[in-house]
């Protein structure tokens, strides 16, 4: 009997993110920009400064609206139009908070609120935003914070907490909403030098669960072991991409070789 299904295709990315062009004013900063994450890639996010790698992150899930592109989550396009400023927005709302919930967002400066205990920060959108029972959230919250190795901080109020271990926090945070991508935003930069290694651990323990993450970083070695996919962006243009090793033992453009060498401005 011969079988009818089809040869199996490379799976589907899960984030497909296409042409995304983004100015400020007369400032172009993202010049038709696409990535794509397949489940459990680690994309990392390297280029000197200003060549626009938060600004791309930011534009995927909608904090900075885009003036062209597309960008796909596990197959679903988000609905975009103009705005007469020639800016993408989102036309329907649930979608995007959808997308949001979906993409959590891991910030520079943590972004906690102030104001709430650890247990209340992390458990605030699973609870208001997604209708998770409220016991149940604190059950999830308390097992991402084990897995950052922050078990038993819980009653604590950021504030009183070292910059690693709040960022530890936020990460938990973004893990309590099970997003389908991280995104992280130069996740250690804000650190002390000394609180940046127990960051970069927890990073690697999800890279190594599966998660599938995309990271804005300096730190080349991060981005040398643990990602699976570089991406080096200058001026708003994707210079050089590929698997990190090769890429970094060897570059072909010779502004990502001057980058390396800390003499590219
Ligand atoms: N809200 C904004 N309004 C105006 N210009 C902005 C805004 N956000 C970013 N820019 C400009 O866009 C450019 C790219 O900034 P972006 O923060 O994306 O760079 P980056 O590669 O992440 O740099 P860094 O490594 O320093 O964080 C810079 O010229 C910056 O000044």
């Amino acid at each position: 009997m011969t079988s009818t299904a089809p040869f199996p295709a490379a799976a589907a990315p899960l984030l497909a993110v296409h042409d995304i062009h983004k100015r400020f004013g007369q400032n172009e900063v993202l010049k038709g920009v696409s990535l794509e994450a397949r489940a459990g890639d680690v994309i990392s996010l390297i280029g000197s400064s200003g060549s626009g790698k938060s600004t791309l992150l930011r534009c995927i899930n909608l904090l900075e609206k885009p003036n062209a592109g597309r960008i796909v989550l596990g197959g679903e396009e988000l609905k975009l139009a103009a705005d007469r400023h020639g800016e993408l927005h989102a036309v329907d709302a649930r979608q995007l908070q959808r997308l949001r919930t979906r993409l959590a967002m891991v910030f520079q400066h943590f972004n906690l609120w102030a104001h709430m205990t650890v247990l209340q920060n992390i458990i605030e959108a699973p609870v208001h935003v997604l209708g998770v029972p409220r016991d149940q959230a604190v059950q999830t919250a308390r097992k991402y914070l084990e897995r950052v190795g922050l078990a038993g901080v819980e009653d604590r109020y950021p504030s009183h907490m070292s910059g690693g271990q709040q960022q530890r926090v936020a990460i938990a945070r973004a893990l309590a909403v099970e997003p389908a991508v991280m995104l992280f935003d130069e996740p250690t930069s804000a650190l002390d030098p000394e609180l940046v290694g127990e960051v970069l651990r927890v990073m690697r323990l999800l890279a190594e669960e599966g998660r599938t993450m995309v990271v804005v970083t300096h730190e080349m070695g991060f981005a040398r072991e643990v990602s699976s996919h570089l991406i080096f962006l200058h001026k708003g243009c994707i210079e050089e991409q590929g698997v990190p090793r090769e890429v970094l033992a060897a570059p072909k453009s010779e502004r990502l070789a001057q980058f390396l060498k800390g003499n590219l401005k």
